[in-house]
């Protein structure tokens, strides 16, 4: 058994990641860390976890004491806070493995961590030695390192719609345009006057359009994969659904394709090893996936506008977040990709 330690577990991702783990047949939670709860049960703190574990919430300073004893951090905590934390981490135990859930160590310049999310790195070399993954697209990355950026949830949905049909060499891309739709949990547990029940329920809502954070680690990705594709038009909507993304990814081609039939088999051949990527035959709903480590795309070739649709949907908080987390450290640990991820079918 390895030990583990989550730093935020009682954040919406926190809290999937210790539903996830506390299932685990390879993983001891050993310390779930909190800012505000010190010396509480968790599941006080957290009652829907009444029953299920014992854990105490620890401080930081508690951690930096043990944290030779412990295997691999998972920490899940506003962005600009992880990476102080991480560097200390690192010089006190140098064997530790860290996933950071936020977005602290995704983006590859430290003054684009200024200009998407106004703070800087103090160690500037550590942030070359996080890798970014994607378990699909960037699973080989993984070797001979320790530390994982987990990916954000929308950069998610939408590069594993992407991928696929970038990886043709046919398929000439002019432009790309995407809306995607997120539930509240998206936005964290903190309240504030966006995420208020007054102002969800019953709406739906548009924001940053064409400057959300996500477009940095979007278009650096992109930059990796396509020498054509510089940047995507994006915008980011809020809808009152408690979690899941859906995301409809609009491609203008240059050339007319003759691959309306073969399209979906281009998906299926791309993820033919990838449990957790299903190609739908048809339109899918967000409660496919909700509660799932999946990712479903549903790819569409319009002949009349000759564009290429691809709706993409997760569950932010899993394989957006703690699902895909734990796949990367199933990858880390070199176990079994799903151990862990295979869910039960949840009825509504
Ligand atoms: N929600 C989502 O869908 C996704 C989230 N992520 C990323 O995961 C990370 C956590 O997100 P999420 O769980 O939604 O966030 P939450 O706001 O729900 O939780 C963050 C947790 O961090 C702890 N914390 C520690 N220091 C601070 C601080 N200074 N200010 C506020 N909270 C603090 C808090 O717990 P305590 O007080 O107990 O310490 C809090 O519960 C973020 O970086 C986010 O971008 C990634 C993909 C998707
Ligand atoms: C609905 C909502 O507010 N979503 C968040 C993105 C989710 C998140 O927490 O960001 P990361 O995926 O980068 O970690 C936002 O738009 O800022």
């Amino acid at each position: 058994m390895k030990n583990i330690v989550i730093i935020g577990a009682t954040g919406y991702a926190g809290q999937q990641l210790v539903s996830i783990l506390l299932k685990h047949k390879h993983i001891r939670i050993s310390m779930i860390i909190s800012n505000s709860h010190v010396g509480k049960l968790f599941s006080d703190v957290i009652g829907k976890f009444r029953g299920a574990t014992d854990l105490r919430c620890s401080s930081l300073d508690d951690l930096y004491k043990k944290i030779n004893d412990i295997d691999l951090v998972f920490l899940a905590l506003p962005h600009g806070k992880s990476n102080k934390i991480i560097n200390k981490l690192i010089q006190i135990n140098k064997k530790i493995k860290i996933i950071d859930l936020g977005a602290d160590f995704r983006l590859e310049k430290n003054s684009d961590f200024l200009k998407w999310y106004n703070f800087t790195h103090e160690n500037t070399n550590l942030i070359k030695k996080f890798k970014y993954c994607i378990p699909e697209l960037h699973r080989d990355r993984l070797r001979n390192s320790n530390y994982i950026a987990n990916p954000g949830c929308y950069p998610t949905s939408i590069l594993l719609a992407i991928a696929p049909v970038i990886s043709n060499k046919n398929i000439l891309i002019d432009k790309v345009i995407c809306n995607s739709l997120s539930g509240v949990s998206g936005s964290g547990r903190n309240p504030s006057y966006s995420n208020s029940f007054c102002e969800i329920n019953g709406s739906a809502k548009a924001y940053s359009i064409g400057e959300h954070r996500h477009l940095s680690e979007i278009d650096q990705q992109l930059k990796i994969m396509s020498k054509n594709i510089k940047t995507i038009q994006f915008t980011p909507h809020l809808i009152p659904i408690n979690r899941g993304i859906i995301s409809t990814i609009t491609i203008t081609l240059k050339n007319e394709l003759d691959i309306d039939s073969n399209l979906k088999e281009l998906f299926r051949e791309f993820y033919s090893d990838d449990s957790f990527i299903k190609i739908s035959q048809n339109e899918p709903s967000l409660n496919e996936v909700c509660n799932t480590n999946n990712c479903i795309l549903y790819p569409y070739y319009d002949k009349r506008t000759n564009n290429i649709v691809i709706i993409s949907i997760i569950d932010n908080l899993i394989k957006g977040a703690a699902g895909q987390a734990v796949q990367n450290m199933n990858i880390l640990m070199n176990y079994k990709e799903n151990t862990g991820l295979k869910f039960p079918v949840i009825f509504p």
